[in-house]
């Protein structure tokens, strides 16, 4: 792993929360291991292991049954760890790949009979090299007929530039990371309303209110970005979802408590109606049916 990268939380805590039963971790990863799987050759960062059965022992122990996995950048397309864990888990996890332009119906075909049911986008420049946007156009009209959806991660400050794009997506589209907002400039900012505006003009865009770990400048309890959560919860209960974002690639700052984590879903979801569309209605929708 690189010098500086910070290893997952080695003992979490236990969550005061109890999520619904039927909850989901709608967005973590597995990476490695890096001997049986491993990482891309063009990677930008090399995480430490985290291989499959840490994620398993995580939901069970936060107290959550099921796992959305989501390819991360440093396995590039190589989507072998991400089909090995869906396979393991059985019907307790789904799948977000990273494909290539070329791929052929029949290996997505083999992919959505392992669980996936995705592709995610990353525009995010420190993580990968600039993709045409004709290739993800391509890909989306593969991927339109599976009934798949597109994970699409970016920063605010690239959000203007990729709306058009975003507005010829075919599929229901997922913002990572509740579209990675300055928490600095507050939730009643023209950035943020923005995002929000979009997400209302498009109903086949959906959020996940996830990574106040990621988004804070306060650190740990997070406060700084519950104006953020709460926001979205309220105003897109049935197109908003949650999740760990374990094991927690490039954080710096610090490593989150994964308890600590759980503990944020009632201060952005205070009701139990909103914890149940944000944690089992939702995901179920979006992946299971
Ligand atoms: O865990 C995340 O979602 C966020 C990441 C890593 C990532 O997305 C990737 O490597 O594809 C990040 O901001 O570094």
């Amino acid at each position: 792993m690189d010098a500086d990268y910070l290893p997952f939380h080695p003992n979490p805590s236990k969550p005061t929360f109890v999520p619904p039963a039927g909850a989901v971790d709608a967005h973590c990863h597995v990476f490695g291991p890096a001997d049986t799987f491993p990482y891309a050759p063009q990677r930008k960062y090399t995480p430490c292991d985290a291989p499959k059965e840490k994620l398993f022992e995580l939901r069970d122990f936060l107290g959550f049954e099921r796992n959305v996995i989501v390819q991360a950048t440093c396995h590039g397309n190589d989507n072998r760890a991400l089909i090995d864990a869906l396979r393991a888990a059985g019907d307790k996890a789904r799948g977000v790949a990273s494909v290539a332009p070329d791929i052929g119906m029949d290996e997505l075909r083999t992919m959505n009979d392992a669980g996936v049911r995705g592709v995610r986008f990353n525009f995010v420049k420190r993580l990968v090299d600039a993709t045409p946007k004709e290739v993800f156009l391509s890909i989306a009209e593969k991927i339109e007929q599976l009934g798949w959806h597109i994970v699409v991660y970016f920063e605010a400050q690239d959000l203007e530039e990729l709306i058009p794009f975003l507005k010829q997506l075919p599929t229901t589209i997922v913002v990572d990371h509740m579209g990675r907002p300055d928490v600095t400039k507050g939730a009643d900012h023209p950035d943020f309303q923005r995002f929000i505006a979009l997400l209302e003009n498009n109903e086949n865009m959906w959020v996940k209110a996830t990574c106040p770990e990621r988004l804070t400048v306060q650190g740990p309890d997070y406060s700084d970005v519950v104006p953020f959560g709460r926001k979205l919860v309220e105003k897109f209960p049935d197109r908003v979802i949650w999740g760990t974002d374990w094991p927690h690639p490039n954080m710096k700052s610090h490593m989150p408590d994964d308890g600590k984590l759980v503990d944020f879903i009632p201060r952005i979801a205070p009701t139990p109606d909103q914890q149940k569309a944000l944690l089992v209605d939702n995901p179920m929708r979006l992946y299971w049916s």
